[in-house]
């Protein structure tokens, strides 16, 4: 990668901006997986070996509400980092202000700061998620110098990576420029059969990724809350399951480009509520009734992924195939990853959760790469240019 990277930096005695994503999955305030806090240390520790003081900041969630603050707080992260580094780690409740600047101001070379989620300046106008220019210059004058390492942040044009970028020295962290070599390598000419897989539940952000795969995979599956829009599309009744209602237009059109390179599920496990020991049925993608919803693939789904993923030579996954968190509608993704599992190929599974779910249900060692990003992976995949990347200053 031609952009410069923390080494090409002076790190010490100056304040050092780390862009991080820390937008770890969670449950009752507690960090489910902290492999994106894992992945940013070797940056963290870079800095911090070489003299510079580390101020960290991420996005964590949506902040749509006041209330959605109190479940979206960095402060467990900030926890759990100091326990990764074993030292003291400084965490301010603030995204602006005189309590943030003098924190910043009294912190030592070697020392390390997490401010606040910087989603909270989206209750204001959406200022962090739009861009606004005062509020990237703001975060700018913090620092000396700035390092994006939020690879899975980099398809967002946002204040807390762009925006700085914009008034300040930039260089590209660890993580950012391992993502890009493993990624870039393994798809800019990839093996073939090369299987694309997508799910989640991050539908109207990601189904556009695939009018461009459907020209660069050979096969594009797609799996977990992805499918019941394009099942909508073909006129089947899919009961309460997640829908994009606003994307059925394109789903039906991407139904038409793709003939056979499309496979969606034919069985779905069904239910009538959202929790793990709700009753479950598993049912032909036709007959799913108006008060269930699916939260799975099911047993014959997977076994005709097996069929489409056996012999690839590349596989690209992002989204799980079903609610794995919930034990009971994890076994589509386990399956999944059986089937790759088997496969001599190089195999990338990236997002947040999907990397969560290759790890919890024990696959992490079965992937050649586990990535940070899932978004910011396909985005790349599509040879689109990812903004957090542009903005990192060239050599
Ligand atoms: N059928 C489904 N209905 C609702 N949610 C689903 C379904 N299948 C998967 N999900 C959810 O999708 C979420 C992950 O989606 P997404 O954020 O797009 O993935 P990633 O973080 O890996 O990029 C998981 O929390 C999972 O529970
Ligand atoms: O989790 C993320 O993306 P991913 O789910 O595609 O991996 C990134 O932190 C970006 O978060 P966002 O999709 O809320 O902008």
């Amino acid at each position: 990668m031609a952009k410069k990277t923390v080494r090409d930096i002076e790190v010490k005695g100056r304040n050092v901006l780390v862009r991080v994503d820390f937008n770890v999955p969670m449950k009752d305030g507690e960090i489910t997986n902290d492999n994106r806090i894992v992945a940013a240390l070797p940056t963290i520790k870079y800095i911090l070996e070489n003299g510079g003081k580390a101020i960290l900041f991420s996005h964590l969630g949506k902040i749509k509400t006041e209330e959605d603050k109190a479940s979206k707080t960095l402060k467990p992260v900030a926890t759990r980092l100091s326990e990764l580094l074993n030292q003291d780690v400084t965490f301010v409740p603030e995204t602006r202000g005189a309590e943030l600047e003098s924190a910043i101001n009294e912190l030592k070379n070697g020392e390390v700061l997490v401010f606040e989620n910087t989603r909270f300046e989206d209750l204001d106008g959406k200022k962090e998620s739009k861009n606004d220019p005062e509020l990237g210059k703001y975060w700018a004058s913090l620092g000396d110098v700035f390092v994006n390492d939020a690879f899975g942040t980099a398809h967002r044009n946002h204040a807390s990576n762009v925006g700085i970028a914009s008034n300040l020295e930039t260089a590209a962290g660890f993580l950012l420029e391992k993502e890009i070599e493993f990624i870039g390598g393994a798809v800019d000419n990839p093996g073939r059969p090369f299987v694309a897989i997508l799910g989640g539940a991050k539908v109207s952000d990601k189904i556009g990724v695939i009018e461009n795969l459907l020209d660069t995979a050979d096969k594009v599956l797609v799996g977990g809350g992805m499918m019941f829009t394009f099942l909508k599309a073909q006129g089947k009744n899919i009961g309460n399951s997640l829908v994009e209602e606003d994307r059925i237009e394109l789903a039906k059109e991407l139904l038409e480009k793709a003939g056979d390179k499309l496979v969606l599920p034919i069985d779905t496990v069904a239910a009538k509520e959202f929790k793990n020991d709700a009753e479950q049925r598993v049912v032909s993608v036709d007959e799913i009734a108006n008060d269930e919803m699916g939260l799975d693939i099911g047993p014959k789904s997977v076994e005709l992924f097996a069929s489409e993923l056996n012999g690839a030579k590349t596989v690209v996954w992002n989204g799980p195939m079903g609610v794995f968190e919930m034990e009971n509608f994890a076994k589509g993704t386990i399956g999944v990853c059986e089937s790759i599992a088997k496969l001599d190929a190089t195999t990338i599974i990236g997002g947040g959760d999907s990397a969560a779910a290759a790890m919890q249900l024990g696959f992490a060692d079965e992937f050649s790469h586990i990535s940070t990003g899932g978004g910011a992976s396909l985005q790349y995949l599509e040879g689109k240019e990812l903004p957090g990347i542009e903005a990192v200053d060239n050599k």
